[in-house]
């Protein structure tokens, strides 16, 4: 970092300060070199000119997205951004071609939200502001567009983020795939693995309350079309040391503390307790983690394990693993009779008997297992086999090797499981591949397992430095564009310290398979072989039996304590136990711990870690150099009392660390694409139709292009056009115009085409569907007609039939009410004419009577009359004579007059008789005709209710024949 030169009283400059890194203050006066700066906190500083950095005092309040825009490019300058930022919630800021990721540690679900990654989903980069899903995105814009398979490296310090970030994204990328239900699933599955993943490689350690305990790569696969098709997890050294060995306020794996809060029958079933009742456990007095609760989080684990395919039963055979692994750890060994023998102490038979139960082999098998080791020696032609006893040192050491064998097969089992059940595609070509591996460590006490972390960081360091600095400077030097030099630390040295020939793991393998070696000895190799490199160094403390080493790491400098390395550099499994695991009558078990040929099963095989990490690294490089890379530098703020946060020397050593400032510098004066003429017209040839049309020169054309866009300060070197981001963008941005212009005329045309195809084809599907359907209405109206018109028929026959049925019911009742009418009316007619006829006898006879009687009367009378006559003249003549005879004849007269008036009195009697008999007559008469009407009125009344009956009868039947028509119809 050179200092400014342009410094005047009134300047206002960043200068060190030994509390807070680096204050602000303004300069009050300079002598030569020495600068006298009066700081924001009241202090007065006298520095040299070298130390100062300008500050920008019109730097934006809420700092700049991408920090190659900084007015001044600096350490300070740079914290002082991303304080800014962090102080706004903005935790994203690219510093060139990385995303710097502040660890916010806290949820801000506005920053992740599906609204957010549609919003990033196809977005320019540097459109919208900085954020971990426009990596993945340009990653698979990328990917697709070039074809060529990207990388994601998320890399931070322990606790910074980088889990997190890996897991957004994932979640962006599967958002992208855009699929549901089962198709698709590939990377959700992933994500959904993780508690498993986390429940058994994840533990608690200073930093990070869930920090994870191995490195992991995700692959991506993308099949043709850009769809998701497969992936595939593969871990890196799984901190096996863990297993039986913690110090406070570390905690072991989370899987371990899970069982011992699982319900109450798994705990009876494999006789545990609380942790504290474990060794491998209560080492460390931190038994729980705030906010998290154990028993939630062993169904949760559960239920992840259901969903990745773990069946019950291999769920089952997981937990009895990790049960017994803690009864493992609780047995415990007594000095033997013998010198240097140890026999397992009785209050750990227990848990001897546990463990044996559990992994299912023999309990004196597991015994001999741990504390005897069988050596074959050959005495000329015969073998001869020794049993040695342990002693109690070495018996915990076998004890310890045997449970982190079996965790770290366990843990090598999950991660296959998980990668069954993800699957992967055998053809995919282009892949995202998702880096989250742990960053640099120094502690106070740094062993193997930060050796070979700090070696993968070199790796990493060596990548990016190869990416960003190292190829990017050669190439513009082979070009010959005039460019000038940005020095970066070359760390090739360190790993060629490290992994070459000759180096740190050689060293380490070769001590680990001469039996005589010590951590002693192979530090004082390391010492002797090392002594003039300038990465190496040994401490200078009096204690002469030390056996430190310092290796210069290229954030600094890191002191290694080497007692551990041997060891730790060791997996082999011990041939015992190897045998007793192989013959657990546990299938799970014995599954894990496959049979050995038969040469190596007799002997321990050693399998240097070092060097197995070192092959890994290696694949893993290899695989990254493939793919156009893409950097997320995690930092963890120091405390989240804004905005103190930056003002500390861990968040400078994090951005040392990245080299992040090296890379803000590089990205702003170099050029962040170079392309080769041929590359640089196949892409924007189009945007000068000149070019097209003429047969320029590959040079000379691009020249044209670049002018025509009228751009400045871009350099055209050998074979390649060096453009800075900015001029790319630009160009970018007038292509994708072109493009889009393009794209919108074909696609305008193509969709007419389709359109008018598709309404063609749409017209005559139309019509062929209108033409069947017609026909098909019409057979149904037809048909329907059809129905109707027999129903009618039907309606009409049968209504007839009814009709015709009352009809005849009628005509007969009529015909019978007639011919009893007639047959009555005939009686009574022959009655009343039989009356009438015996009226007219009787009237005759009456009338022959009267007549007889009147004639016979009147015969009388005449008789009499001319009786009276006769005897009147007689009586006269005697009159005369009896006048003559006088009173005779008076007396006669009386006589005869009281006669006459007798005859009259007797006549008036029969006349006022036959009026009487008249009168009587007429009486009867009238008497009949009364008769004969009443009987008229009854028969004319049971006439009318018989019709009526018989109306009502056929109105019903009408009725009912209707009804049966409209079901007919309805039908
Ligand atoms: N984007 C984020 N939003 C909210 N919290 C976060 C975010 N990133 C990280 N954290 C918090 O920081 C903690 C540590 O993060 P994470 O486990 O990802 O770190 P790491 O870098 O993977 O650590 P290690 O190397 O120890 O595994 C998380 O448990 C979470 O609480």
């Amino acid at each position: 970092m050179s200092a400014p030169v342009n410094i005047t009283v009134g300047s206002h400059l960043w200068v060190e300060d030994p509390e807070v890194a680096w204050i602000d203050g303004e300069v009050f006066r300079i002598d030569g070199q020495e600068i006298h700066v009066k700081t924001t906190n009241g202090k007065k500083v006298v520095t040299d000119v070298s130390k100062v950095f300008l500050r920008d005092i019109e730097a934006p309040t809420v700092g700049v997205n991408d920090m190659t825009k900084l007015t001044y490019v600096h350490e300070p300058g740079v914290m002082q951004n991303l304080a800014t930022r962090y102080e706004h919630n903005e935790i994203y800021t690219y510093a060139g071609n990385i995303l710097i990721a502040i660890n916010p540690f806290q949820n801000l679900p506005h920053l992740f939200d599906t609204r957010t990654m549609e919003r990033y989903k196809g977005a320019a980069f540097g459109e919208l502001s900085p954020h971990v899903f426009a990596v993945a995105d340009v990653a698979y814009r990328s990917m697709i567009n070039e074809g060529k398979s990207n990388s994601i490296l998320v890399s931070g310090e322990g606790g910074a983020g980088k889990t997190e970030t890996t897991k957004k994204l994932m979640e962006y990328l599967a958002h992208l795939d855009g699929r549901s239900g089962t198709e698709g699933r590939t990377v959700e599955q992933v994500l959904k693995s993780n508690p498993v993943l986390e429940a058994f490689g994840n533990a608690k350690t200073v930093q990070n309350k869930n920090s994870s305990r191995f490195g992991k790569f995700v692959k991506i696969q993308f099949d043709k079309s850009g769809r998701i098709s497969g992936a595939a997890i593969q871990t890196y050294l799984l901190e096996r040391s863990r297993v039986c060995q913690i110090s406070y306020p570390d905690r072991n794996y989370h899987c371990f503390y899970l069982l011992c809060a699982a319900p109450s029958e798994d705990i009876a079933e494999y006789k545990l307790g609380s942790p504290e009742s474990f060794h491998y456990l209560n080492q460390s007095n931190c038994y729980e983690l705030d906010g998290v609760n154990d028993a939630h989080e062993y169904l949760a684990t559960r239920r992840a394990m259901d969903i990745v395919g773990i069946s019950k039963q291999e769920q089952e055979a997981i937990f009895r693993i990790v049960a017994a692994i803690l009864h493992l750890g609780n047995i415990e060994f007594a000095k033997g009779k013998e010198i240097d023998t140890s026999v397992i102490k009785d209050e750990s038979r227990f848990h001897l008997n546990m463990a044996a139960e559990l992994l299912m082999c023999n309990t004196p098998g597991l015994e001999d297992a741990l504390i005897k080791r069988v050596k074959r020696v050959k005495k000329g032609n015969v073998e001869e086999v020794i049993t040695k006893t342990l002693d109690p040192a070495a018996a915990v050491f076998s004890r310890d090797g045997l449970a982190k064998t079996i965790y770290s097969r366990l843990f090598d089992w999950l991660v296959d499981k998980i990668n069954n059940s993800i699957g992967q595609d055998p053809n995919s070509k282009s892949v995202i591949g998702l880096l989250d591996i742990y960053g640099f460590e120094s502690f106070e006490c740094n062993s193997f397992e930060q050796f070979c972390i700090n070696f993968a960081n070199e790796k990493l360091q060596q990548h990016f430095n190869q990416q960003v600095f190292k190829m990017e400077q050669e190439e513009y030097t082979k070009e010959e564009i005039n460019w000038s030099y940005i020095e970066f630390v070359d760390n090739q040295d360190v790993l060629d310290l490290i992994e070459k020939r000759g180096g740190i793991i050689s060293h380490l393998d070769d001590a680990c398979k001469f039996p005589k070696s010590t951590h002693k000895t192979f530090a004082q190799e390391l010492y002797t072989s090392f002594t003039n490199h300038k990465r190496f160094s040994k401490p200078k403390v009096s204690d002469t039996d030390h056996t430190d080493f310092i290796i210069s790491h290229c954030v600094g400098k890191v002191t290694y304590q080497a007692d551990q390395f041997l060891n730790k550099n060791k997996d082999y499994v011990v041939a015992e136990h190897q045998e007793l695991l192989t013959a657990s009558k546990f299938p799970f078990i014995a599954s894990l711990f496959p049979p050995l040929p038969e040469e190596s099963s007799k002997s321990s095989k050693f399998y240097s870690i070092g060097a197995g990490f070192k092959l890994q690294l290696q694949s893993l490089m290899e695989t990254l150099k493939e793919t156009e890379p893409h950097y997320i530098r995690c930092v963890k703020p120091n405390n989240s009392l804004k905005p103190a946060i930056f003002e500390n020397f861990n968040v400078i050593n994090q951005l040392r660390c990245g080299s992040v400032v090296d890379a803000i510098r590089i990205s702003s004066a170099g050029y962040a694409t170079g392309r080769t003429f041929y590359e640089f017209l196949e892409r924007f040839d189009f945007l000068d139709p000149e070019v097209l049309k003429g047969n320029y020169d590959d040079k000379v054309a691009c020249r044209m292009i670049l002018d025509k866009m009228g751009l400045k300060g871009y350099q055209i070197g050998k074979t390649k056009v060096f453009l800075k981001a900015s001029q790319m963008a630009e160009l970018d941005a007038r292509r994708m115009k072109v493009l889009g212009n393009a794209a919108r005329t074909i696609q305008r045309q193509i969709r007419s085409h389709i359109a008018r195809k598709d309404f063609i084809t749409l017209r005559k599907a139309i019509v062929h569907m209108q033409s069947l359907l017609r026909g098909e209405l019409a057979r149904k109206l037809y048909e329907n007609l059809r129905r109707e018109a027999a129903a009618v028929k039907i309606e009409k026959n049968f209504r007839r039939y009814i009709v015709t049925k009352s009809y005849i019911a009628l005509q007969m009742s009529a015909v019978t009410l007639q011919t009893g009418f007639r047959a009555m009316a005939a009686r009574k007619e022959f009655r009343f004419r039989k009356q009438v006829k015996a009226v007219m006898i009787i009237q005759a006879h009456w009338r022959c009577y009267r007549e007889c009687s009147y004639h016979t009367r009147h015969q009388i009378k005449a008789i009499i009359v001319s009786q009276f006559g006769w005897r009147r003249r007689v009586a006269r003549k005697e009159l005369g004579k009896a006048a003559r005879e006088t009173g005779a004849f008076n007396e006669e007269k009386d006589k005869l007059e009281k006669k006459v008036e007798e005859l009259t009195l007797g006549l008036q009697f029969e006349k006022r008789s036959r009026i009487d008999l008249e009168e009587a007559k007429s009486q009867e008469i009238s008497q009949l005709q009364n008769a004969l009407q009443a009987m008229q009125l009854q028969v004319e009344e049971a006439k009318n209710q018989e019709i009526s009956k018989l109306q009502n009868a056929l109105h019903a039947m009408q009725l009912q024949v209707e009804e049966a028509n409209a079901k007919v119809i309805r039908e």
